[in-house]
């Protein structure tokens, strides 16, 4: 089976071989979509959902924030903080981005609450490099968001989550080592729509 590390680089070697018009277009498909999951699991009420910035070669998702946004729902959007915790600060159109202390990222300014606020949103859309059928999911490496579901699994139960990947990052059953710490998620929201992975849809 092939390490979490290979398993990274080769999803960074593909997502590098996408051009800036395919990025684009990936980022309009995920809004699209992402809006739909969204607008199911709100029924109808303006909620808050947990997203973050796609950066470099990662989906884009600034056009689903800005759809969030306009569909009146608030978002929150992580920073890293030390001991590979996240914080989280409102977003709004007007919100500045400053690099970030710990990750090749630009943040969010504004005050940081901790991950305590996230338990109360109606969604979650989580970063991931791969995931596999099973529902297990790889990111960066940081354990950031391992860490928040834990902690959110242990403390009353976690909200609605789906991972965010290319339709090509979507692996078979048993392709990733999935270690204790990790937590496994629902749903993949990709440019083709909203894939359920093995453990069981959000959206049943
Ligand atoms: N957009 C985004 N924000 C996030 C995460 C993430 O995975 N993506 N994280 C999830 O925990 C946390 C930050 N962790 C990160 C750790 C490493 C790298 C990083 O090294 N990125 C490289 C390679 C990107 C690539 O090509 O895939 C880079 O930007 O050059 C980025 C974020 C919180 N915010
Ligand atoms: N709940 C946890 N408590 C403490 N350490 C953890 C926890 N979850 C993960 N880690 C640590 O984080 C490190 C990175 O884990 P992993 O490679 O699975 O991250 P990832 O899922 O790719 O990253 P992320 O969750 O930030 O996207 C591991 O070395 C692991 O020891």
């Amino acid at each position: 089976m092939a390490s979490k590390e290979d398993i990274r680089s080769s999803r960074r070697l593909y997502r590098r071989s996408l051009s800036k018009e395919q990025l684009a277009q990936a980022g309009e498909s995920i809004a699209r979509h992402g809006l739909a999951w969204a607008r199911k699991i709100s029924a109808g009420s303006p909620r808050t959902f947990a997203v973050y910035v796609g950066v470099s070669h990662e989906p884009p998702t600034m056009p689903l924030i800005a759809g969030l946004h306009d569909a009146g729902h608030q978002v929150l959007l992580p920073v890293c903080e030390a001991g590979r915790q996240l914080s989280w600060v409102y977003w709004t159109p007007e919100t500045a981005f400053v690099r970030s202390d710990y990750a090749p990222i630009d943040e969010p300014e504004g005050e940081r609450l901790d991950s305590a606020v996230v338990s109360a949103v109606a969604g979650i859309f989580m970063p991931a490099t791969a995931v596999d059928r099973d529902g297990n999911r790889i990111g960066q490496g940081g354990g950031y968001y391992d860490r928040l579901l834990q902690h959110l699994d242990n403390s009353g139960g976690r909200p609605p989550t789906i991972a965010v990947v290319y339709d090509d990052d979507v692996l078979p059953s048993g392709a990733i080592p999935a270690e204790p710490f990790d937590r496994p998620v629902p749903d993949a929201l990709t440019p083709s729509g909203i894939i359920t992975l093995g453990g069981g849809s959000d959206l049943d």
